[in-house]
């Protein structure tokens, strides 16, 4: 069966073949990270809307509140008829009522129209992570953190900056406008003090702290990194008795966190001073101004503590630029991995049967790491046609485990074209590969959970039989008898609960029930003495389907006779190929380590290679 298009879709754009360095090139939003991130935010549009008007309306009904309070107070000292002040009564009344009840409909739609919101951009931040096919130079702590508090930027950028500011832009305008009424003069003061404490304070805020706070973000990112490290290679520091020095080293970015921290929180209480007396300052010019322009004593009072009340609102905007300043190098992060964000809507879930013969050729494939590093796989050219076995052989270093990662797509060749059935390998969505393309690569990952469910992973739905099956040939069907729990026997974090060689045969286990078209197996029997190994190698190569290709990374040459062909790769070129016949009767690596592994076995081990 061919698998020129699994996905019935017409051929994808050809990849970039010279972006081996760079994450997948998918062409997202482009500007500045609070327009990447806002544009996510249209399907919320009016909901938000919605929100920045509960909240003028919320500040609003308390500015209107003060002022018809102090009017009341201040009138009800003239012992006016009571008819007078019937309509002020009810106002306070209402406005009272009314405050709190816009304050609540803005929370409540703020914070849905935000919950969205952020439930899109996480998804899109964990696909980007996920699809960082070449994360090479990605920390597990790290992603954490984008993942999370990074995410969390987002968040606060809406509800504590965008909400907040129209919040009090609108309030600031209205404000100004009513007191226009009573005495232009003081309205201008009014405005006056507004732009201080709505534009200048705001400024000043970003501009004392810019710094410091673009170096919170990465600095946690760091932290996060040093706390996984710290938890995850407990067993390692301790064992070389670098426990103390790693925990200084996060020690150290802990202080530093802190001191910024303080700095900023100083800084902050520093502006927020200046914002009271801003407010301060600019009710008394705006008492002065009215009295000099000849405004009535009471509505002299009415405008004091009305400006009190809009300066405190415009000052919200303090808080707003100083939280945005802190949220930027976060948002920066998050708007890197929104532009790579694979689109979600592409996304296809796999349907029909698994393929079950393709056939392979690397063509030239060139793999560095590094720009200017060596490369770790150099013009490789290989073809593997639908059923044959190939062995991959070499020193440490070689090339192997980077040739069997760019054949599952989990790196990216930096030059050459991996063709699938005469399709360029990249072009096929992640979802569709695995069903082509698997198998055992380096060091797997087992789940915390039972063998049943590490075991479904490979293929979900597959009945006891199959998993049987599948254990038998790892060799793992003993161990599994032996357990009262059976198939429900829960393996420990990263298979802990397990030798390395029962964990390596229950991940084996896993890759032959997914019975992709090409199995690739890197070191299947790590782990395993030399006559488990045999007998598990020769009972894969035995029940893989004739028609499946196979290759076989292995440092152990023991069994490689039933293959079909053997590479011998040495600094990402191959220098030998051959049968296991022709291989040990010529002079090179493949013989000189053929007869140290034998005579090894024998306990010969002093003997060495034989020239
Ligand atoms: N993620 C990585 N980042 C940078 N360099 C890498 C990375 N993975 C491998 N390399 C380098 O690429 C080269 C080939 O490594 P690879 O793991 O493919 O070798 P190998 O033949 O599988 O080795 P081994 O037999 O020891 O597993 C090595 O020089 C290695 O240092």
């Amino acid at each position: 069966m061919s698998v020129s298009d699994p996905t019935g879709r017409p051929d994808g754009p050809r990849a970039d073949r010279t972006d081996g360095d760079a994450a997948p090139a998918a062409p997202g939003p482009t500007g500045a990270p609070e327009w990447v991130v806002l544009r996510l935010a249209r399907p919320y549009l009016n909901r938000l809307l919605g929100a920045g008007l509960l909240a003028a309306a919320t500040e609003f009904a308390a500015l209107a509140l003060m002022s018809t309070a102090t009017w009341l107070l201040m009138s009800a000292a003239g012992r006016p008829p009571l008819d007078r002040l019937t309509v002020a009564i009810v106002a306070v009344r209402a406005l009272a009522i009314g405050r709190g009840v816009l304050r609540y409909t803005e929370r409540l739609a703020g914070h849905d129209a935000v919950l969205r919101l952020v439930t899109d951009v996480r998804t899109r931040v964990f696909a980007a992570l996920a699809a960082r096919r070449d994360n090479s130079g990605q920390r597990s702590g790290d992603a954490l953190s984008r993942l999370v508090s990074d995410v969390e930027a987002v968040q606060d950028l809406l509800l504590r900056v965008l909400v907040p500011a129209t919040a009090a832009g609108l309030v600031s305008v209205v404000a100004v406008a009513t007191a226009t009424f009573v005495s232009p003069a003081a309205a201008g003061t009014l405005a006056v003090g507004l732009l201080l404490a709505g534009v200048a304070l705001p400024i000043l805020a970003t501009a004392l702290t810019r710094h410091a706070a673009a170096e919170l973000a990465p600095l946690r990112g760091a932290l996060a990194t040093d706390a996984v490290d710290l938890t995850q290679g407990a067993a390692e520091l301790a064992a070389f008795g670098a426990t103390s020095q790693a925990r200084g080293v996060a020690s150290d970015r802990i202080q530093r966190l802190a001191r910024i921290e303080r700095r900023l929180a100083a800084t902050g209480f520093a502006v927020d001073a200046l914002g009271v007396l801003v407010a301060g300052l600019t009710a008394a010019a705006v008492v002065l101004v009215a009295l000099a322009d000849g405004v009535d004593g009471v509505l002299v009072g009415v405008l004091a503590v009305g400006t009190l009340v809009a300066v405190e609102v415009a000052l919200a905007l303090v808080g707003a630029a100083r939280q945005w300043t802190g949220l930027r190098a976060g948002l920066t992060r998050v708007a890197v991995l929104l532009r790579e964000a694979p689109a979600t809507t592409a996304a296809v879930p796999p349907t029909g049967p698994s393929p079950t013969a393709v056939g392979i050729r690397f063509s030239d494939v060139t793999v560095r790491y590094r720009a200017e590093g060596p490369a770790a796989l150099d013009r490789f050219h290989l073809d593997l046609p639908p059923g044959r076995r190939i062995a991959v052989v070499g020193p440490s270093g070689a090339g192997k485990s980077t040739l069997a990662a760019v054949l599952t797509g989990s790196v990216r060749p930096t030059g050459g074209q991996i063709l699938l059935d005469g399709r360029d390998l990249s072009t096929y969505p992640a979802e569709v590969l695995p069903r082509i393309v698997g198998g055992l690569l380096a060091e797997a990952y087992v789940f915390h959970a039972t063998v049943r469910e590490n075991l479904l992973l490979g293929r979900p739905g597959a009945g006891e039989g199959d998993l049987a099956a599948a254990t038998a040939t790892a060799g793992l069907a003993d161990w599994l008898r032996a357990q009262p729990e059976g198939w429900d026997t829960v393996v420990g974090e990263q298979g802990g609960q397990l030798s390395g060689g029962q964990r390596q045969r229950l991940a084996l286990a896993r890759a032959l029930l997914a019975e992709p078209a090409v199995l690739v197996l890197d070191e299947p029997t790590e782990g395993l003495d030399p006559v488990a190994a045999d007998d598990v190698l020769a009972s894969v190569l035995a029940a893989t389907p004739a028609q499946r290709s196979v290759l076989l990374i292995s440092h152990r040459l023991r069994g490689l006779d039933s293959v079909d062909e053997i590479v011998v790769l040495e600094s990402g070129r191959v220098v030998q190929r051959g049968r296991h016949a022709d291989l040990v009767s010529a002079p090179g690596w493949y013989r000189d380590q053929w007869q140290l592994q034998e005579a090894a076995e024998r306990g010969y081990l002093a003997l060495g290679p034989v020239p």
